[in-house]
């Protein structure tokens, strides 16, 4: 399948939904709440279902994971050789606090790897996308693209962590990192943050869900970093359980073994 091919068209799904997004986040919108306590609002729903026709138009025959969509069972999902993986919004507290630092993510995966990627922070009116082995881009605020990359390793590691889901485990690791300077931010902006160059880490001792990452994870890789449990194997998706495993997000930064 030829990625490039098909990026703009993913890209322009991604914008019709920020525009939905925006649109409600600047309204008067209703909070309610998951059966896991979790919030949502009619931009989530809007969003899924934005993102859901524009990809069925773009390809009928692949399937979609959607963080608000129905799930396939197991026994169909583990045939899936290549998915979309989406979230249609990530940060969907810092949407309710209106920090504007939510995303909205399409990733398509391909046995188990993210290979395609677009994130857009609807609020902040950036972009981001990469592709695997042909680089990342972003689109800044005032509409300007560009080619980004992976900082090479700065004397302070810049550690970026979750503002809404700090956690102890986290605190230590980050601890024990010695001499580092943070930066926080929401969502899968985290890993964005870090493709452009301008944060080294974001540890992540906590849950997370396959569509949380899974495009971000895509742009991270174009532009040279990755993304590691903490064993050291890369991130995988499409598993029968969609969360997780506590990760290491990095630039150009080198894991030592425990
Ligand atoms: N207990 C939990 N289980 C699964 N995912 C969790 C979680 N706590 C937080 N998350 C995930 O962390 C995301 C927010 O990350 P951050 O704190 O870095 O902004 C949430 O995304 P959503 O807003 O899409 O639900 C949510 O999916
Ligand atoms: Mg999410």
């Amino acid at each position: 399948m030829q990625y490039s091919s098909i990026l703009p068209e993913v890209i322009k799904v991604a914008d019709e939904a920020s525009t939905r997004v925006l649109h409600i986040y600047q309204s008067d919108f209703k909070v309610s709440y998951k059966e896991d306590e979790s919030p949502i609002t009619a931009a989530d729903i809007a969003s899924h279902e934005v993102i859901v026709k524009g990809l069925r138009n773009i390809s009928q025959n692949i399937p979609i994971l959607s963080e608000e969509g129905a799930q396939a069972p197991w026994e169909e999902r583990q045939r899936w050789r290549r998915f979309w993986l989406v979230d249609p919004i990530d940060g969907t507290k810092e949407f309710t606090q209106r920090t504007g630092e939510f995303t909205v993510n399409i990733a398509l995966i391909e046995d188990g790897e993210p290979v395609l990627g677009v994130v857009t922070a609807p609020a902040l009116k950036e972009a981001f996308w990469g592709i695997k082995g042909e680089g990342a881009h972003k689109r800044d605020r005032t509409g300007r693209e560009h080619r980004i990359r992976v900082a090479e390793l700065p004397d302070t590691i810049r550690v970026v962590a979750s503002k809404n889901h700090m956690n102890d485990e986290t605190r230590d690791f980050i601890r024990a990192l010695g001499p580092h300077k943070t930066l926080q931010a929401g969502s899968s902006l985290k890993f964005c943050r870090i493709a452009e160059g301008h944060a080294d880490l974001y540890p992540r001792m906590g849950p997370t869900s396959e569509w949380d990452t899974a495009a971000a994870h895509a742009v991270l890789l174009a532009a040279g970093g990755s993304v590691n449990a903490l064993d050291g194997t890369a991130l995988r998706y499409g598993k029968e359980d969609v969360l997780n495993p506590y990760f290491i997000a990095a630039g150009n930064w080198y894991i030592p073994r425990p």
